[in-house]
């Protein structure tokens, strides 16, 4: 084993004396560019110096830890991270790379859950520079710099996450350079106060084809992950995507289910969208299903209430007791806000709960097609356990188009050209991420 390390070394000196010379040049940059210091200062709390290797820019947000293992680019291209510093507990990240943007036969993004790196800043105890995978096109720290997120590394997570989960998600910031003083700091942005899903939901309504359609199904954008959107067209449903303020009430009948995603921030300031659910379930029949913010819309707007958890759970090995066959199954998930389960009305019933928390995981109507689950069935990264509940979903929403083929003997499940073909197949209008100073911006310029 030695022996080959030995003889691997030689050819390696060799390899790299052949690389290009503006190819070596870009990588010293890299290198002095990851030897600047940073800091990663919680507000009213503790700082910790350690060395940025993304975004040469200062950002504050929402610091909240994840304790997944792997994949990295899907949460951090994960919209509901929007505004938050995420911190992982696995203490080395980056080693397999970051892969391209590329898209499947669809027209959706292979590896990634959204165009763009979503988190406002990146905290790691080691980040790898060297990288190997066949879908990699770049490392951790280019992907940061590329995208204007600021990123760090060598601080103990250990420490932040023992004091984040006594103290709760905190506001943090990351500062990259020389001098940090930490009274000329300029004010902790707060993303609870900015309604971060107007930044992430697409602008306009697009469309993507199933390639042999039996249904065809009204998505919601708060954030929209590309798994959620894969999950339906790859089991044979179209699905037209609508921003998160449209009145999908006035276009369902249309469609033969409603689903509402995921996405960030409190689900409170959605009231839009709450509103419309209700109409939506005042007047119409149609399956509902929703995740994870979509399930605390859902719920609000049966009257039910949400609540701000402590630290949240964010990982991909959470225990949810499905009430209904008594089953486990080992979740993926990344929610700060949960639902009260004791607020659901006499027509629900608790669907899915947390066994390390009991916290709410889910809600089922007693009559009618329509739940939610606190969890992500669709996963991206995690355990596919759950994604069955696609399968549940899309055999009512069949039934109910069936149902439905004497009421709209027009509708077939190849979308009418007039609605759809006028659609783009991609999100509309998307703001990129670049640090908390800029989602603020945004916020104040779209006000
Ligand atoms: N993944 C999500 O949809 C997150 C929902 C919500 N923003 C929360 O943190 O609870």
């Amino acid at each position: 084993m030695i022996m080959n390390l030995f003889k691997a070394m030689p050819a390696r000196a060799q390899a790299f004396a052949t690389v290009k010379p503006k190819a070596r040049f870009m990588a010293t940059v890299r290198q002095r560019a990851a030897l600047e210091p940073a800091t990663f200062t919680i507000r009213d709390g503790p700082m910790f110096t350690g060395k940025s290797f993304g975004a040469r820019s200062n950002i504050s947000g929402e610091a909240v830890f994840t304790t997944s293992l792997v994949g990295y680019p899907e949460s951090l291209t994960d919209p509901s991270y929007r505004g938050q510093i995420l911190v992982f507990t696995q203490p080395l990240i980056g080693n397999y790379g970051v892969p391209s943007a590329e898209k499947d036969p669809n027209g959706l993004l292979k590896y990634f859950e959204s165009p763009n790196l979503q988190a406002a800043g990146v905290v790691v105890a080691d980040v790898a520079e060297q990288y190997s995978h066949w879908t990699a096109v770049e490392s951790l720290g280019e992907w940061c710099a590329r995208e204007g997120v600021p990123a760090i590394s060598g601080v103990d997570t250990r420490e932040i996450v023992t004091y984040l989960r006594e103290q709760g998600s905190s506001l943090a910031k990351i500062t990259v350079g020389e001098e940090y003083d930490a009274n000329e700091d300029e004010a902790f942005t707060d993303p609870e106060q900015i309604h971060l899903v107007r930044q992430v939901s697409t602008k306009q309504p697009f469309h993507i084809s199933a390639a042999d359609p039996h249904s065809h199904v009204a998505v919601i954008d708060c954030g929209v992950k590309e798994n959620i959107l894969r999950s339906l067209v790859n089991r044979g449903s179209s699905v037209t995507v609508f921003p998160f303020d449209y009145p999908i009430h006035k276009v369902a009948h249309h469609f033969d289910g409603v689903f509402i995603s995921n996405g960030p921030g409190d689900p409170t300031h959605c009231q839009d969208t709450v509103f419309h659910l209700k109409r939506l379930m005042e007047t119409s029949q149609v399956p509902i299903f929703g995740i994870c913010l979509g399930h605390q819309l859902l719920a609000l707007a049966t009257g039910a209430r949400t609540i701000k958890l402590k630290y949240g759970n964010r990982a991909h090995n959470i225990p949810a007791l499905d009430l209904s066959t008594g089953r486990c199954h080992i979740t993926s998930q990344n929610h700060g806000y949960a639902v009260d389960a004791s607020t659901l009305s006499p027509d629900w019933k608790p669907y899915f709960v947390n066994l390390n928390d009991q916290s709410n995981e889910g809600m089922i109507h007693k009559s009618r097609p329509i739940f939610s689950t606190q969890f992500h069935p669709e996963a991206k990264g995690g355990p596919l356990d759950s994604s069955y509940l696609f399968d549940i979903y899309l055999d009512s929403v069949q039934k109910y188009k069936a149902s439905q083929a004497g009421l709209y003997p027009q509708r077939d499940s190849r979308p009418s050209p007039l609605l759809v073909d006028l659609l783009g197949n991609e999100r509309v209008g998307v703001q990129p991420t670049i640090g908390m100073q800029n989602v603020a911006a945004a916020a104040a310029a779209a006000a």
